[in-house]
């Protein structure tokens, strides 16, 4: 028999009957990635009455949820995976049968930068969020109140309605959409999960919106104070996602530009961002001058933005954003040329130590970040590079560093300083001690809480194993300015992002 599609009646606003979405019992998340897995975790542990299943299409994803070592590093994540998984909490890649039982969805797919065809290089691909859509339309039994985790463009929800509305073959089957967009940062998701400063949920203005609406909200009651659950209309809450990740990447580029000022004119940026971040109106946070943004968001969401205001017809707007990622792009670039100009104009063949790789601490993640373009542009240059990263995987920098020369960490530690057979290689080092070894340069190039504070007997024996002079360059405010000095005076050439020279 042909499957008639159900049109009207999945969006009937006037049914307001409380039964239509009883209390959510039964949740599923299609995506377990860094934001479906700790989101999901931390909701299945808070609410030990909800069954929650986490699914994903990939197999190996899947199977690290499932076993003692989890697939993304979160501090404070695998204690609560451990706690909840089994008892209410499952990790599935039968994605079908997640969608058939659940009544509540949440789509925590990825929306990458569209690599070709008609938005290349800056619209959303939308084709795993479509792709989701269809399978809770032909799956869901009886509907489902489906939820936008996933950062999407201003008015997806409609397009997903469409899919729905045109393509369930479930009679009386009833969905409605809302808006949920995550807000945690990596490196502090449960702590974010945990304590959010706010929990947005946008809806339709319709008897049905608010009930979908309030059926979420009282899922996040279960942990969250009624003050930080925050409600509004469903475009509203799309595009709050979207400007929140475009202010918060504008204030990075905004103090990376007066970091270049104070580098030229001998004032220190860590100093003006304090006396600027004192007004409350200010405010002191995101404003660290550093390498400039990573992560695979910032940049993807402005790209978002520009693509809407180019298609709104607001090109003045697109080019307001744009210059947030040209900085962006510049203060990168900006770090390498100063490493090698400081370098006597040349690295090739010259060890130089990166310490760091992810995009920032607490993460094993490299997605955009600066790190990569660091390392590529310094091999360009002829650098023999020595890569240290507490968390981030081997394969994930071979992956990032494709095209490159990989030297084994025995091959080239064995090797004198400039005794490697070809410039422009990378080496995996299994600790920054042993990086440093007839190192030319030290980079820091991650925040990592473990690279503050060393001492100033660490320096003293770390300068006497380097091949002088040897230098240190500090791209994320890891040296105080008394460490500085120190350093300096036992023989270091020292130079931090963002810190002229005092004139
Ligand atoms: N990474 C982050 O810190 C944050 C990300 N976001 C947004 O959340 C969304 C997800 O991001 P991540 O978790 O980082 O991505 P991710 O790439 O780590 O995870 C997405 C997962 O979805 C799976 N998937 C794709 N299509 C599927 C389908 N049809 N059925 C089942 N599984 C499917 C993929 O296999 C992948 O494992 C994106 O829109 C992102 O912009 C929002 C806030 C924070
Ligand atoms: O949508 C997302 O993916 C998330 O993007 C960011 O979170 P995340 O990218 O994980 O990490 P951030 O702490 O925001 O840092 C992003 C980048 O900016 C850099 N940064 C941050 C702050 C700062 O002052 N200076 C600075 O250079 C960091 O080193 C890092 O490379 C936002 O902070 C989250 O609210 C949002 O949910």
């Amino acid at each position: 028999m042909q499957r008639q599609p159900v049109v009207t009646a999945t969006f009937d606003s006037n049914g307001d009957d409380e039964s239509v979405f009883p209390k959510v019992r039964n949740i599923c998340c299609i995506g377990a990635g860094y934001v479906g897995g700790p989101t999901c975790a931390v909701l299945a542990w808070k609410c030990p009455d909800i069954k929650v299943t986490i699914c994903d299409l990939s197999q190996p994803r899947i199977d690290a949820w499932n076993s003692d070592t989890l697939p993304i590093f979160e501090p404070g994540l695998s204690e609560i995976v451990f706690e909840a998984r089994g008892r209410n909490l499952f990790f599935t890649t039968d994605v079908d049968n997640a969608i058939a039982e659940a009544d509540l969805i949440f789509v925590s797919v990825n929306t990458p930068t569209k690599t070709s065809g008609v938005g290349a290089g800056v619209a959303a691909d939308l084709c795993y969020v479509e792709a989701a859509t269809r399978r809770i339309a032909a799956l869901s039994r009886k509907g489902a109140i489906i939820v936008e985790k996933s950062t999407v463009p201003c008015r997806t929800a409609e397009s997903m309605r469409q899919i729905l509305s045109a393509t369930s073959p479930q009679e009386g089957a009833v969905f409605e959409i809302l808006s949920n967009p995550e807000f945690l940062a990596e490196g502090t998701a449960v702590e974010d999960l945990l304590d959010p400063a706010r929990i947005l949920i946008g809806a339709l203005d319709t008897p049905r919106g608010q009930l979908a609406q309030r059926r979420l909200v009282e899922v996040y009651a279960n942990w969250v104070a009624p003050k930080n659950i925050l409600t509004t209309s469903l475009w509203s809450s799309e595009l709050s996602k979207l400007a929140a990740n475009a202010l918060l990447a504008q204030r990075v580029s905004s103090i990376n530009a007066i970091a270049a000022i104070c580098e030229a004119t001998g004032s220190n940026v860590f100093e003006v961002s304090n006396a600027c971040g004192l007004d409350p109106r200010i405010g002191s946070q995101f404003l660290k001058a550093g390498l400039g943004f990573g992560g695979s968001c910032f940049q993807k969401d402005i790209f978002n933005l520009i693509y809407l205001s180019t298609s709104l017809n607001l090109p003045e707007v697109a080019e307001y954003w744009a210059q947030v990622l040209k900085m962006n792009e510049w203060t990168k670039s900006r770090f390498t040329r100063g490493v090698v100009k400081k370098m006597f104009s040349t690295i090739t063949r010259k060890t130089i130590v990166c310490a760091g790789y992810a995009f920032k601490k607490d993460t094993g993640d490299i997605r955009e970040a600066p790190a990569i373009n660091v390392a590529r542009d310094l091999m360009e240059d002829g650098a023999c590079l020595r890569i240290y990263d507490p968390k981030v995987t081997a394969e994930s920098i071979h992956e990032s560093l494709k095209g490159f020369t990989y030297i084994d960490w025995a091959t080239a530690s064995a090797a004198g300083p400039w005794d490697l057979p070809q410039a422009g290689t990378y080496t995996i080092c299994p600790s920054l001690d042993a990086a440093l070894v007839n190192a030319s340069a030290l980079l820091f190039v991650t925040d990592w809480s473990e690279f503050k504070g060393l001492d100033l007997e660490w320096w003293t024996a770390t300068h006497a194993k380097m091949t002088k002079p040897a230098m240190v360059f500090d791209g994320r405010d890891i040296l105080n300015t008394a460490e500085c000095a120190h350093l300096r005076k036992i023989g270091f050439g020292v130079e931090k992002t963002g810190v002229g020279h005092a004139i």
